[in-house]
């Protein structure tokens, strides 16, 4: 019974309730001596920072499993149904357990950053906030005691002028400010904590609610993302503002609300018909902020799309620079920007304009407020109806039923409003469609190979009427090695990304060893479909980063024994920092055919059962060209299938079988020689002419020139 042990249980575990791990979701263990047996479980979970697990007692019933189990003998192990009456089956094992009364079951709820049955964006935030009772009890309790403080002072007043003036009465003055200075320090301590437990718990808010629109967001179907990233990554950015808005002090504000008809009712004790002032005065404040929010709704809403279409334009601007320098086309994008500057300022305007207003509206409800009360109670003390004291505490009262909330409310409904466009935005991002691993039903096959098929597959790009691919049949067995040709926009790459399960067809399947690939869970499908994109584009950090992304443990002797095949030791030692050369964001740091290396190299690494390669060599030069395909061919076992995008004639004899595309259609399909016969036209005396040159597919028959 060690630490491996009940890794290994998780795993399966992990596995049976169809929730991916983490990739080194591990990794914090090696630190922790977990204790051992039975014990190792909580010490595990704690350190990985889970929800603690549950204890099933007595014999596990069947719509229990899977649970984990732990069996003093044997160890950890994850059962997953009766066998028989007194044995059940294991998880990742052909044995059984044999069920006896020292044997512990567990069940854990397992991390999931994207588990939400929420399809609203605000409920993403009120789960994180509601899981956390503790700040908001505090915040409850400071309310209640902050506002049992206003008529406490306002008492204390009204006691002063009252009694304490008229009768001189320093005892009782000397005893009622002991009370009040004691009730202050008690609401300063109050208010402290409460302000502490909030940015703690925000900030455990915040993480939570950007580590799932993160995940959320990564999980997007390829084939699903909206175009602008930029103004996408400012519609997830909005998330911050919603944060702020929810645990800002303003919206504590509004729970004062409720004591409002307290205070009313204090106010009709002591002052009596001095309570009509706050009656009338209260009510008008929430339908002027009523009206408030109505007018600057659309105001609002239009700004926040167009701030956002402007911080996809600088990050398109920003990245673009180069072309745009090249091409001289600084005028073009700064015309663009001030369109769109010009844009917001026309939808702010009025919501600044009628914010405007409305604080000197509430503003000077306010001080109306205060005129009604002291003017008509001077009027009622001056006719003996009210004290002098009653008066001045009435006043204070209103003024705290006016004050803080209502002074607030216009700049909180404009932060709102904002806020609710943001929410909408996240919104649309929540109904975006997911890969497949999210699901409950994904498919998690324990290995993923076979042939291909793929029948009827109709692929069209959103916002695109005409498909990019329709492949009627297509059929790949294990061991072939396919080399895709065609002229330029002919669907070669959308029918790489169809194969390795990115896209999926809106028509027609894509089946890999008999498994629809649009079922099985993405996590699965990326550990045995390897991809390299035409565009290879690496993140920052450094290049064993890139090199080892995703694929757990690489030793750097690994990752030097493939760079000695590819040639790409040369770069590493040319530079000083070697492995730990720093990339910077999208590759910048790296020529283009260093990155087209890089991208076969962490190919090479993972060693795929499937190998998808869209032109990985279009950008090297001949000899290294040669050495990363030598590479790669070496790297094939003999059941694996590879397909190549290639412009290359020259690289076709390399290949069993050519896959010819015009018009996202398949237009000759066969071994490499017969289709080689036909596109090389014959030498004069009988001969083929060598391939050389490039490949190209006309429109019309898929005519190879
Ligand atoms: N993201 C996209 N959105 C809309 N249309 C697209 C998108 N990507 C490609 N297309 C269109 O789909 C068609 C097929 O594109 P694809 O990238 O598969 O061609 P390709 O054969 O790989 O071309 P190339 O040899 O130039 O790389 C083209 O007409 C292209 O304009």
């Amino acid at each position: 019974m060690n630490g491996a042990d009940i890794e290994r249980a998780m795993a399966n575990f992990a596995r049976a309730t169809g929730k991916p791990l983490a990739p080194q979701w591990n990794a914090e263990l090696r630190e922790v001596e977990l204790a051992e047996g039975v014990d190792a479980l909580p010490g595990m979970v704690a350190a990985l920072g889970w929800e603690p697990a549950r204890r099933v007692s007595g014999r596990p019933r069947p719509d229990q499993f899977p649970l984990l189990a732990h069996d003093p003998g044997s160890g950890w192990a994850v059962v997953q149904q009766w066998d028989d009456s007194e044995s059940m089956a294991l998880v990742g094992e052909r044995a059984s357990l044999p069920y006896h009364e020292d044997l512990h079951f567990f069940t854990i709820d397992l991390p999931d950053p994207l588990s939400s049955d929420a399809d609203r964006a605000i409920s993403v935030f009120w789960r994180a906030i509601k899981r956390r009772k503790q700040p908001l009890i505090m915040a409850g309790i400071a309310t209640v005691f902050a506002n049992l403080l206003t008529l406490a002072t306002s008492l204390y007043s009204m006691q002063l002028y009252d009694r304490v003036i008229p009768l001189a009465s320093f005892d009782t003055l000397f005893v009622l400010t002991a009370g009040v200075a004691f009730a202050l320090t008690l609401d300063l301590c109050l208010r402290s904590l409460r302000a502490i437990l909030i940015e703690r718990e925000a900030q455990d808010i915040d993480a939570e609610v950007s580590e799932f629109f993160f995940a959320r967001a990564q999980a997007i179907r390829l084939d699903a993302r909206p175009p602008g990233i930029g103004t996408m990554a400012a519609q997830l950015r909005g998330q911050e503002q919603i944060r702020q808005v929810l645990s800002s002090g303003s919206l504590f504000m509004l729970a004062d609300l409720p004591f409002a008809l307290l205070f009313i009712a204090v106010i009709a004790m002591i002052g009596g018909k001095l309570a009509l002032v706050p009656i009338i005065s209260l009510p008008l404040a929430i339908i002027f902020a009523m009206i408030l929010s109505r007018i600057i709704r659309k105001g609002t809403d239009r700004a926040q799309v167009s701030g956002n279409r402007k911080n996809g334009m600088l990050v398109e601007a920003l990245d673009a620079t180069e072309t745009v320098k090249a091409n001289r086309g600084g005028w073009f994008m700064m015309g663009r920007w001030n369109r769109l500057v010009r844009e917001i300022h026309h939808y702010e305007d009025p919501v600044k304009r009628a914010s405007a207003v409305a604080s000197s509206l509430f503003s000077t409800l306010q001080q109306a407020a205060y005129v009604a009360i002291m003017g008509w109670g001077a009027y009622l003390a001056a006719n003996g109806q009210i004290t002098t004291g009653a008066l001045l505490a009435c006043s204070i009262i209103a003024g705290r039923i006016n004050g803080p909330l209502v002074a607030q409310l216009p700049n909180l409904i404009v932060q709102w409003g904002y806020a609710r466009s943001s929410l909408q935005a996240l919104d649309g991002i929540l109904k975006l469609p997911l890969d497949p691993a999210t699901s409950a039903g994904a498919l998690r096959p324990d290995t993923l190979s076979g042939a291909y098929a793929i029948r009827d597959a109709v692929f069209a790009y959103p916002a695109t009427q005409r498909p990019a691919a329709e492949i009627e049949t297509l059929q790949i067995s294990p061991g072939e090695k396919i080399a895709v040709v065609g002229g330029i926009g002919s669907g070669k790459s959308t029918l790489l990304k169809l194969l390795s399960g990115l896209y999926s067809p809106q028509h027609g399947t894509v089946l890999l060893g008999g498994l629809d690939l649009g079922q099985v869970a993405e996590d699965v499908a990326r550990r045995h479909i390897g991809y390299v994109a035409q565009d290879a584009r690496l993140v920052n950090g450094t290049l064993r980063d890139n090199l080892a992304m995703g694929l757990g443990d690489v030793g750097d002797e690994d990752i030097m024994e493939v760079a000695r095949s590819t040639r790409l030791d040369t770069m590493i030692a040319a530079r000083s920092e070697g492995l730990a050369l720093q990339i910077q964001e999208g590759g910048r740091g790296l020529s283009g055919g260093q990155r087209s290396l890089v991208g076969i190299h962490r190919l090479l690494l993972a060693r795929p059962d499937i190998w998808l390669l869209d032109e990985p060599t279009s950008s090297l030069d001949q000899a290294t060209e040669t050495a990363a395909l030598q590479a790669i061919d070496d790297a094939l076992a003999d059941d694996n299938i590879m397909v190549m995008v290639t412009h290359k004639l020259q690289l076709l004899p390399r290949f069993t079988r050519v896959i010819a595309m015009a018009n996202g259609k398949i237009v000759r399909d066969g071994p490499t020689q017969d289709v080689l016969r036909e596109l090389l036209p014959p030498r004069p005396g009988g001969a083929r002419s060598s391939p050389e040159g490039t490949v190209t597919t006309s429109r019309a028959g898929g005519k190879i020139s």
